[in-house]
């Protein structure tokens, strides 16, 4: 029988006061801690191995390996481990702990997968090709951007 495809909601969350845990320490770690640094400061990264990069970006990071009792201290959830044995264990964890899970590049196993956005002050423009195409997602927000930095630039050129 062929596998249900799967269905993703845009949507906007709030994150105030709650904190965002990134599981794993490489540079996939890395791109996702400065992806999400752009909307919040309350994440944190464990992994047994953490490179510099992350280390000197102001968060707050535990040197260890992962282990189920940490989840109930977060409201989201980012895996940036490849190991499919380790991510089957997390999906496991998460599904008990009910916090959701993203599994960095891995859509079949993402709760929500993170969309490309251009934010400017507080407007968010966020695009998700439901999992299917990144690359897509990614061009059209460059895209996006391309409009809005212009369209900016013709307000100012206007009021000037
Ligand atoms: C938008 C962004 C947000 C973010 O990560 O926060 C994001 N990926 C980004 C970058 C990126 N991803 C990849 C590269 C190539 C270089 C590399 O290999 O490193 C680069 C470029 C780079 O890193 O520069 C490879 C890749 N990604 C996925 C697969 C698997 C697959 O497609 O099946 C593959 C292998 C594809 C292949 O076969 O080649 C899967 C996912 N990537 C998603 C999001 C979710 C879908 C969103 C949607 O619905 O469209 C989803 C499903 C899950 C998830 O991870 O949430 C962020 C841009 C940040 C920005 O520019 O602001
Ligand atoms: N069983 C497998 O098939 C398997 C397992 C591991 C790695 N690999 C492959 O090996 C390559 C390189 O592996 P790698 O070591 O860079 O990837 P990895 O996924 O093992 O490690 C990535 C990051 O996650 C961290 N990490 C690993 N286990 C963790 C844990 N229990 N808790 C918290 N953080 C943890 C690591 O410290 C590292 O920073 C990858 O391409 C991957 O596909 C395959």
């Amino acid at each position: 029988m062929s596998k249900q495809k799967k269905q993703f909601l845009p949507i906007a969350l709030d994150i105030t006061d709650k904190k965002i845990l990134i599981i794993g320490g490489d540079e996939d770690a890395y791109k996702k801690l400065k992806i999400l640094q752009r909307s919040t400061n309350l994440i944190e990264v464990i992994a047994p191995q953490i490179i510099s990069w992350i280390k000197n970006s102001g968060v707050v990071y535990h040197e260890k390996q992962y282990s189920k009792e940490v989840l109930k201290d977060y409201f989201l959830i980012y895996s940036c481990v490849e190991d499919p044995a380790f991510v089957r264990q997390l999906m496991r964890d998460t599904k008990e702990a009910g916090v959701l899970l993203n599994v960095h590049d891995q859509p079949d196993f993402c709760e929500f997968v993170s969309p490309a956005i251009y934010k400017h002050s507080n407007i968010s423009v966020a695009v998700s090709s439901n999992g299917e195409d990144v690359y897509e997602s990614i061009r059209m927000r460059n895209q996006l951007k391309d409009y809005f930095e212009n369209y900016q630039l013709q307000k100012q050129l206007i009021a000037n």
